[in-house]
């Protein structure tokens, strides 16, 4: 993990890069050169032949812990899935839990080839130690929940309060806060208002969902009288710092106003069809008034993998499906949005194989069958590939997994595997109570 290779150069042998065969020398956690010409000493040597290179992947919408929740419910719609399900099983979480569930989540992401994540949950001060201990980059949000009670509103302002201090204190460059108001639905105006001063005051990102269901945007016009795009601006949240999440029951206003405001909306396609939202994100519309697109999972229990190989492929295709369009999002704008785009909705630098760029890399096995034959090595990456295809992965110029091997897997999971056992016992104990 992290420690082990903190601070060491790198060098990547012979390895495919756009097509072309070059050497890929890392210093001090950046890419010092990427070509034939590249060389000279390093602490760690990897052999590139028989590997693609991509940049590292940032997955802008997940809540990590919710691996612990992998199948627990399935094949529901959202609001019933939520109250019905989730939020009786989220009531018994720990901070241990959140600890063992990010570390799996993380485990997974970096199997996957994901270097940076955008989260938003409970227990954050867990998650970020969980973060720190896997050697990757996130924003992790608090999930500021009010439910229009100005008690509980208190108490979930100083849950963000406290966790953007033990952040901060942290020191870690590659771990930011955030503040996480939830949605429309479950966070009162003040409590929206409060974390947009917040967010602006300490210049931190915003994480929230919006118009993930038809029901949202009904509901919030009938509470409101205007459209959840609209309360979540007239509240100060949308800024190009802010993340918003599902995007999919936008209209064409709604697409401006994100455009306008330099909002990133991070396409969730596998949690979006899963749970039957019954609309694709306005993708084309987004795109054209300019707002920054990006690409997340969701939590585990709506998608069921934390796999961006898998995300790239399913929005393309959901794109092309629900728009009538075989020609809108392809490949390479996949990938874009799940490399450059989403480092860039995070405030990081990376996800670019470009010198003096943050050494964030993955090596995609050339010889597996997904990559056989290999046209053209961003095709098979987002319509023929999945993560199983990863071999290497490096993070800000650190080896987090090398030819397969992920140090301190087995502790992972057997630590989850213990945490999960818990937390049903404790639940199975309050309903026979
Ligand atoms: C942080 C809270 O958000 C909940 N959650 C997980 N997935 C979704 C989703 O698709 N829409 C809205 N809320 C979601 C999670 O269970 C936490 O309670
Ligand atoms: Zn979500």
């Amino acid at each position: 993990m992290k420690e082990s290779y903190n601070g060491e150069d790198v060098l990547i042998k012979d390895v495919e890069v756009q097509g072309r065969r070059v050497n890929i020398k890392v210093e001090g956690g950046r890419f010092a050169a990427i070509g034939e010409e590249a060389g000279g000493e390093a602490d760690v040597v990897i052999e590139g032949r028989g590997a693609v290179a991509l940049p590292g992947l940032y997955n802008t919408h997940t809540h990590a812990a919710m691996t612990l929740l992998r199948g627990y419910a399935d094949d529901m719609l959202l609001q019933a899935w939520l109250s019905e399900k989730i939020w009786p099983l989220e009531a018994h979480l720990t901070g241990e839990d959140v600890y063992w569930g990010t570390q799996l989540a993380c485990l997974e992401m970096i199997r996957s080839g994901t270097v940076g994540f955008n989260d938003m949950y409970f227990f954050m001060d867990e998650a970020a130690r969980a973060v720190d201990k896997m050697g990757m980059k996130a924003q992790l949000a608090y999930g500021f929940i009010d439910l229009f009670d100005e008690e509980k509103r208190e108490k979930e302002i100083k849950a963000t309060e406290a966790l953007v201090s033990s952040i901060q204190a942290m020191n870690n460059p590659g771990i930011k806060a955030a503040v996480g108001p939830h949605a429309v639905y479950t966070v009162s105006e003040e409590g929206l208002s409060w974390c947009a001063e917040f967010s602006r005051q300490q210049n931190i990102g915003i994480h929230v969902h919006l118009a993930e269901t038809e029901q949202e945007v009904t509901d919030c016009v009938a509470k409101t009288g205007v459209r959840p795009t609209q309360v979540l601006d007239r509240c100060g949240l949308l800024t190009p710092r802010t993340v918003a999440a599902h995007c999919c029951w936008l209209d064409s206003d709604d697409c401006a106003l994100l455009g306008d405001r330099g909002v990133f909306a991070s396409h969730n396609p596998t949690s979006n069809m899963k749970l039957a939202v019954g609309r694709a994100m306005p993708y084309g519309l987004l795109k054209e008034r300019g707002a920054g697109l990006c690409l997340g999972t969701d939590g585990c229990s709506s998608n069921n993998n934390l796999d961006m190989f898998e995300e790239m492929k399913f929005a393309a295709l959901l794109q092309k499906f629900f728009w009538h369009s075989p020609t809108i999002l392809p490949a390479g704008e996949a990938l874009a949005m799940a490399s450059a785009n989403g480092a860039e909705a995070l405030g990081f630098k990376g996800g670019r194989l470009e010198v003096g760029a943050p050494a964030d890399l993955v090596l995609l096995d050339r010889r597996a069958a997904c990559n056989t034959p290999l046209y053209n090595a961003v095709s098979n990456a987002v319509y023929a590939c999945n993560g199983g295809a990863v071999t290497t992965v490096l993070c800000d110029g650190r080896v987090l997994m090398q030819d397969g091997v992920v140090p301190g897997e087995a502790e992972v999971l057997d630590g989850a595997r213990q945490a999960i056992a818990g937390l049903l016992e404790r639940h199975q104990a309050s309903v026979s109570e």
